[in-house]
């Protein structure tokens, strides 16, 4: 399976990611999976839990492949990140699983906490900006 095979598809008339000279722009990305479902989504019972740590970690991997699609190496590239949470409380999980993915060098981080986000089940979305020289990408 291809890298683009397994991204989500948008959900309106903006494009998943868009280049300008080396930089790169990805719109935001939420947790949702290419099938529709959204992960980190723990239905029990009659209620639901939503797993911040597993939705970062899927947002951050979506976000490594669609730099790949770009011509890029992936997170490595991206130079700077907005994050949305839903939650205030969540920000101490969700620093940690982030975190993970950047050992060494992070890129410049804005977290702000919405109201909402494009669906009542998606409780982090992040959009990031990647520098991928364009003779690199080629
Ligand atoms: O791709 C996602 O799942 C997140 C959705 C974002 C939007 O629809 C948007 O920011 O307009």
């Amino acid at each position: 399976m291809t890298a683009a095979a397994a991204l989500p598809r948008p959900l309106g008339a903006y494009a998943r990611w868009r280049r300008t000279g080396d930089l790169v722009f990805i719109a935001g990305v939420s947790a949702r999976l290419p099938s529709g479902e959204i992960d980190g989504v723990l239905r029990e019972g009659d209620g639901v839990r939503h797993d911040v740590a597993a939705q970062t970690r899927r947002v951050l991997q979506t976000i490594d492949a669609l730099v790949q699609e770009a011509g890029g190496a992936g997170l490595a590239d991206c130079v700077d990140m907005q994050a949305f949470l839903v939650r205030a409380e969540d920000f101490a999980t969700f620093n940690a699983a982030y975190g993970a993915f950047f050992p060494g060098e992070a890129p410049t981080r804005t977290t702000v906490v919405v109201r909402a986000l494009p669906h009542p089940d998606m409780v982090v979305e992040i959009k990031a900006v990647a520098c991928v020289p364009v003779a690199s990408s080629q």
